[in-house]
């Protein structure tokens, strides 16, 4: 069926942040437009595509010049600050409403532009060239990230040099997924489902790229191309080393944000700590100033970066790693009762699996780190079913623009 030309008036914003229209008999969801506003959309389905703008929001703002509203990265830049950072504290409050919680959330901590120092982007070697973006909403195009505001400049700047590099490496038509991490040594940059073997003299100009100084290390479809120089990232008296391609929090100030919170909300105990989910350390390493901590992993890379972390790091009470699928094997209660805080910091699917046994551990403290406010309410309710009264929850806004929220929430038996 074609689309049609409907006039809307939106209610108010979805988890993406698409305008949401209710009619009398169903409910449309508008990219772009904001609450309050009258649009006329091409409707088809549950989809509007958003035509014009009738009556405009007192708290719609121009977003910045050359922005392409169907990039996928930051679909909020036309909302003043404000209402923006009160939706994304809503999300939070939302989430935890539906599970019957009365949470006492903090207001959220912001971000600025230029601190997103990981980014996963999507590059596309077109027959008009490589390009090395987000994905357009809704298509199957790449939106260049060259410009991009949200970007650290050390990614942002090289963004030609990166497209190019993508052009070397990728075979005809091929999609693949394109991962920079700037670190302390330069950037970081992996490539998976390049589509292409790696030839010797690939190999070789490949490897002269590493002499400028600005790609530490170039890993294609898990086979290391080059390492210049080890792409680590400081953090105090220890250091950080990403995995190739692996997770890494994707801004630094929202990492502090997150770690601060953790660390207050692990309690001032020296009792052992275990952090689960614990990737390549980013909260183990900071938890081991003050107390033992062991951290639960089920990534072998991750774990490998975090024992090379532990190897160089000075001062730092005693970790101990494990490797354990959290979601199919999750510490019991009897195993958990050696710790006096645990934290967790699951993918997007959460960790119900860990909280059910905490709900019947006799663990004093538990500090949970979300991506997810659905899956994170979930868990909640689980604890708190269990005994646990929530603290406090502080909300961080890692990714400016976008629909995701992190948050950090401490719980106490
Ligand atoms: C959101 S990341 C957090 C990583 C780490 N806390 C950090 O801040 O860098 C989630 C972590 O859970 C790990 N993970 C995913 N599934 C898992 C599972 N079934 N068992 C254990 N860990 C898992 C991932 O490898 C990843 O390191």
């Amino acid at each position: 069926m074609a689309p049609v030309l409907e006039r809307l008036v939106i209610d108010r914003l979805g988890h993406e942040g698409d305008g949401i229209a209710e009619t009398a008999t169903r409910r449309i969801f508008v990219a772009g437009a904001l609450p309050g506003e009258t649009v006329s959309a091409e409707v088809e389905g549950e989809t509007g595509r958003l035509v014009e703008i009738l009556t405009a929001s007192a708290e719609r703002v121009a977003p910045l010049p050359g922005h392409d509203p169907d990039c996928g990265c930051c679909p909020m830049q036309h909302l003043a600050s404000g209402p923006y950072l009160a939706w994304k504290h809503g999300l939070v409050v939302e989430a935890l409403r539906q599970r019957g919680i009365e949470g006492p959330v903090d207001p959220i901590v912001p971000i600025g532009l230029g601190t997103r120092r990981r980014a996963v982007f999507t590059a596309l070697r077109g027959p008009a060239g490589t390009v090395v973006g987000y994905n357009r909403r809704g298509t199957h195009t790449v939106h260049s990230a060259a410009g991009c505001p949200v970007l650290v400049p050390a990614i942002a700047r090289r963004l030609t040099a990166l497209e190019a590099l993508a052009g070397r490496i990728l075979a005809a038509s091929k999609r693949a997924r394109m991962t920079v991490a700037a670190t302390d040594g330069g950037l970081d940059v992996a490539i998976e489902d390049s589509g292409r073997k790696l030839t010797l003299a690939d190999r070789e100009a490949l490897g002269r790229l590493g002499e400028d100084g600005a790609i530490a290390r170039l890993t294609v479809d898990r086979e290391e191309v080059f390492l210049a120089r080890a792409p680590e990232i400081a953090i105090g008296g220890a250091s950080l080393f990403p995995a190739a391609g692996g997770f890494l929090q994707a801004a630094a100030p929202a990492e502090a944000a997150m770690v601060e919170a953790v660390l207050a909300l692990a309690g001032a105990s020296k009792k052992p700590m275990a952090d689960l989910f614990a990737g390549i350390g980013t909260f183990t390493l900071r938890l081991a100033g003050k107390s033992p901590v062991t951290a639960v992993e089920h990534d072998r890379a991750l774990l490998a970066a975090l024992d090379r972390s532990v190897r160089h790091a000075r001062g730092l009470k005693k970790i101990t790693a494990l490797r354990r699928d959290l979601f199919r094997d999750p510490l019991t209660a009897k195993e958990l009762e050696a710790f006096g805080t645990v934290v967790f910091d699951p993918p997007r699917a959460g960790a119900k699996a860990v909280a059910e046994a905490l709900a019947l551990s006799k663990v004093e403290r538990v500090v949970a780190v979300s991506c997810n406010p659905a899956t994170f309410a979930r868990d909640a309710r689980i604890l708190i079913d269990g005994g646990y009264r929530l603290v406090r929850v502080q909300p961080v806004d890692q990714f400016l623009w976008s629909g995701h929220v992190e948050l950090v929430a401490g719980f106490i038996r």
